[in-house]
């Protein structure tokens, strides 16, 4: 009567903090992230049949997430690799690329009857304190909600995909910003602008060209860094440089430059919420008397105070609801001509 179509199950929300001490310096480096697994596989029967004997279960994953390390059963690997024994030492869990595929690598290798690990890993911000102008060697701010995104894909004979990206990055420009030129129509009461304010939350990603496995992985690993720096400081120098003519267009910008910036980069993806801030219009619902006939929308109805177009100064952010603009964007086939 009924079959099961699709399944995949693990362990989500697992926190990790990971520190590197290094003893010479006395020098502090801090890892925080969170982590969820979901695997794939010959898994039907322990939801049809209940049928245990196929399930790692999730409180396992937990455990190898904590255990899990990018040295050093790969080491003799890595050194040919020319990474170099330090290097993993110092940034046991970085980048999260190396971190991910390790672990969904591990997955499929251990488990016969498991086809697919998916391994997501999203990394929080503790950047190091500078105080009294010195860089602290053991104290870090959490400057912000952005995090940095990755999901590894392993595939038993399939090698290993990556998508990376950055999320929770609020940025807003005072100018700079236009919409005009849309359909208008009887459903139309957005008044045309030329000068906005334009602000959003960037969730933005890219999506590696496919690796045939985890030695293909491992070599590109100081290519993850410099992609995510790239895609971080294209979006914010697009953003603020561009005279944008809509959140279409400057996104779309932001997607053809870091396809040029990161070549083994496949595909680049933005999901842009449009956060408005209105020009203040309504009364406020604070019992202000009837102003009888003269009323204004605007603030005029206090002592006439100017709060429109060019004498806008006031705003009123919104909270919802928000415009929501997303896009992919690849490369072009290359011409055969
Ligand atoms: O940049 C924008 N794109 C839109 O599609 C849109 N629609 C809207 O009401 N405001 C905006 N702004």
């Amino acid at each position: 009567m009924s079959q099961l179509s699709s399944a995949r199950y693990g362990k989500d929300n697992v926190r990790v903090y990971k520190v590197h001490r290094d003893e010479k310096t006395g020098v502090h480096t801090v890892v925080e992230m969170t982590v969820c697994v979901l695997l794939e596989g010959d898994i039907e029967t322990s939801y049809t049949e209940a049928d245990n004997s196929v399930v790692v279960a999730t409180d396992s994953m937990k455990n190898t997430v904590y255990g899990v390390y990018p040295w050093p059963q790969n080491l003799k690997q890595d050194i040919s690799n020319g990474l170099t024994k330090v290097m993993a030492k110092q940034h046991p869990v970085t980048p999260p690329e190396l971190f991910a595929s390790i672990l969904s690598s591990h997955f499929i290798e251990t488990y016969s009857h498991i086809h697919a690990a998916h391994v997501k890993v999203i990394t929080h911000r503790w950047t190091r304190m500078t105080i009294d102008g010195k860089p602290h060697p053991h104290s870090f701010i959490r400057d912000g909600a952005e995090t940095r995104n990755v999901e590894a894909v392993a595939r038993r004979g399939g090698g290993i995909t990556i998508h990376s990206g950055i999320s929770g990055l609020l940025v807003l420009k005072s100018t700079g910003s236009a919409f005009h030129g849309y359909i208008r129509n009887e459903y139309t009461t957005l008044p045309e602008v030329w000068d906005r304010i334009l602000s959003t939350e960037v969730e933005c990603g890219w999506t590696w060209k496919p690796f045939a496995g985890l030695s293909a992985v491992r070599q590109s690993v100081p290519k993850f860094d410099r992609a995510w720096q790239a895609s971080r400081d294209i979006t914010l120098k697009t953003f603020a440089e561009d005279n944008s003519a809509s959140v279409q267009n400057t996104m779309y910008k932001m997607c053809d430059a870091i396809l040029a910036a990161v070549p083994d980069v496949a595909t680049v993806d933005y999901s842009l919420p449009n956060k408005h801030y209105f020009e203040i219009s309504g009364f406020p619902s604070c019992g202000v008397p009837d102003r009888g006939a003269n009323k204004k929308a605007d603030l005029s109805w206090h002592k006439g105070l100017k709060n429109t177009g060019k004498d806008a100064e006031v705003y009123a952010p919104q909270s919802n609801p928000n415009g929501l603009i997303q896009c992919t964007v690849t490369r072009q086939p290359k011409s055969k001509l």
